[in-house]
């Protein structure tokens, strides 16, 4: 059981060229469980994963992940996971390979989080020759092998069908009540409101509001996000909020 970091933004700014796509945000996600980051598409969330996963360096501002007293173990499941021409376990083993484990130990991890997204059996096919949606379920086993405390994802369950989303969306929940913190990406409002216990809506590049889910999704306060999930809610049991 680990505890889950609190991931704190301030005044972050991200430029490309002379364009501003990160504007001034601010954000403290501090609760531990499952935050959705939502908003229109060009809002910034992916960048703003990327800003939190080191993986993007900001203009200015700064991003606090943990207490800063014990290293943070990071892990993140693209929109399009990047898979090498190797077989499936080895992708898999590939995000262990800095946690000091003998051999042993990392077969048995790489078995068990293929086994979690039901992919044990293709063990030792090539990663490249899965589905896109197997592939997406192999990241996230890749990802939950390490045990990390920190799990950012961009719309994981974009390319899956329902029964693939609902085994991801149990193992999302599974991690988070293990002491996982999980900021995720989605345009599934149905998938923010079974999941996240917070939500924190971006526009243009700014944070426009952030509070517990039930009470974002049903009564925003910000305009920009009242447009937004207004949009969205004939996929949800809030529609008739509005
Ligand atoms: N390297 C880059 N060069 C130019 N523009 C970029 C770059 N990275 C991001 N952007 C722009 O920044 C904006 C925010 O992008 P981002 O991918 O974070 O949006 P998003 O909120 O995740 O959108 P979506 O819902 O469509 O995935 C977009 O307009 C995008 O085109």
């Amino acid at each position: 059981m680990s505890i889950a970091p609190p991931v704190r933004l301030d005044e972050v700014v991200y430029r490309v060229g002379a364009r501003t796509i990160i504007d001034r945000l601010d954000a403290a996600i501090t609760a531990p469980g499952i935050t959705a980051l939502i908003g229109p598409n060009g809002a910034g969330k992916s960048v703003t994963l990327r800003l939190i996963d080191n993986l993007l360096l900001p203009a200015s501002g700064t991003i606090r992940i943990g207490t800063g007293r014990a290293h943070v173990r990071r892990a993140f499941v693209f929109q399009r996971p990047a898979m090498i021409r190797a077989s499936a376990a080895y992708n898999v083993a590939l995000g262990l390979s800095d946690l000091g484990l003998t051999r042993r130990e990392r077969d048995a991890r790489v078995r068990a989080a293929l086994a979690r997204v039901d992919l044990l059996a293709r063990a030792d096919d090539p990663a490249t020759k899965l589905s896109g949606g197997e592939q997406q379920r192999l990241a996230l086993a890749r990802a939950l092998a390490s045990a990390p405390h920190l799990l950012l994802l961009d719309e994981p369950t974009a390319n899956l069908d329902p029964a693939a989303t609902e085994v991801i969306e149990g193992l999302l929940r599974e991690a988070a009540r293990a002491g996982t913190k999980v900021l995720l990406v989605s345009h599934n409002l149905g998938q923010v409101d079974r999941l996240a216990d917070d939500v924190l809506v971006l526009s243009e590049g700014r944070a426009v509001e952030h509070g517990p889910t039930r009470q974002v999704l049903s009564a925003p306060r910000s305009a920009e996000a009242r447009a937004y999930i207004k949009r969205e809610l004939p996929w949800t049991s809030y529609a008739a909020a509005f």
